[in-house]
């Protein structure tokens, strides 16, 4: 049986970090970071998620301000709504939580955030920045799966990194941060051909597709390191249950180490949004008091 890497465990060391971060910026400079969260529609997954980032940043120090918008809101109210909070001094951090409801047109809202203040590592410029390898805002979800690569594999040079799956928010990005950390990464997606013998050669398999229980045991090199970022809901003996894109109790007994869900990679994505508002509250402060110095960690 593989180490299991515990996502809650990780996360609560990671806010606290945050926490203490929080707390040496407002010693230093006075300052209350400022966290908005825009939830748009009543899709009960979001509500979930939404109420535990509103709650973690309390528990890190983070004032949230919460804007709960209708399901019919339009593009236009929005896009203002995410124009005033660029413009307010008491904001470092803005996230819309997605997905939105159809008829809002999710790229056009990302864009209008101010790239200083996206904490989710959406907006193109932070997507520009994550390729070229500059300074910028990283998307959680990955930034939390290199948090548990690191600590469960320690110098990642020179492994062979999988990623199944190709989507801007957590695909791309994860193949970007692997490629940072000197792996050799491939992506595989649905057109990719024997995809279990790709996946069978990677040191590391991060599965982001949105299949339940996709990968099997024959998909993985013995003693590689599993990170499952699926959050998929099936019902199995009249009963739902959350599963990921990797079949837990066929992969484990093969793996190195494994990310379980829930508890794995979920966790570590809102840990990672409390994370980037302090990076992004430290660019903003140093933006404008550029002779103080603003601590780094
Ligand atoms: N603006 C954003 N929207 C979305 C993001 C995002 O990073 N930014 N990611 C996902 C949803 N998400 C955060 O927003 C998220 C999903 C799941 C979890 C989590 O902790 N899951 C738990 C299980 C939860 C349950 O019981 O239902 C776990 O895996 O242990 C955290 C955050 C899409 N939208
Ligand atoms: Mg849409």
């Amino acid at each position: 049986m593989g180490h299991i890497i515990n996502g809650k465990q990780l996360s609560a060391e990671v806010l606290q970090q945050v926490a203490a971060d929080v707390a040496a910026l407002k010693a230093e400079l006075g300052v209350t970071l400022g966290l908005a969260v825009v939830l748009v529609g009543d899709d009960p997954a979001s509500q979930v998620y939404v109420r535990n980032k509103v709650r973690q940043a309390g528990e890190a120090g983070i004032r949230s301000i919460e804007h709960r918008l209708p399901a019919d809101t339009s593009q236009a109210t929005l896009n203002a709504l995410v124009d005033s909070l660029n413009h307010d001094p008491k904001v470092h951090g803005i996230l819309v939580q997605l997905p939105l409801p159809d008829h809002l047109d999710e790229d056009d809202i990302i864009a209008a955030i101010n790239p200083d203040k996206d904490v989710d590592g959406f907006h193109p410029l932070n997507v520009g920045a994550l390729a070229a390898a500059q300074p910028g805002l990283v998307p959680c979800t990955p930034l939390g799966c290199m948090i548990m690569l690191q600590q469960a594999h320690g110098n990642l040079s020179g492994k062979h990194a999988v990623v199944i799956g190709r989507s801007n928010i957590v695909g791309k990005p994860m193949a970007a941060l692997l490629l940072q950390a000197s792996c050799t990464v491939t992506i595989a997606h649905s057109r990719t051909r024997d995809i279990a013998a790709v996946c069978r050669d990677a040191d590391i398999l991060v599965a982001a597709v949105g299949r339940p229980e996709l990968v099997k045991a024959d998909w993985i090199k013995p003693g590689a390191t599993v990170i499952d970022v699926g959050i998929n809901a099936i019902e199995r003996d009249g009963k739902r249950k959350l599963v990921g894109d990797v079949d837990f109790v066929d992969v484990a007994p093969v793996a190195g180490a494994i990310t379980p869900v829930p508890g794995g990679v979920g966790p570590m994505t809102i840990a990672c949004l409390m994370k980037n508002t302090v990076t992004a509250a430290r660019k903003q402060l140093s933006d404008i008091q550029p002779a103080v110095a603003v601590g780094q960690s």
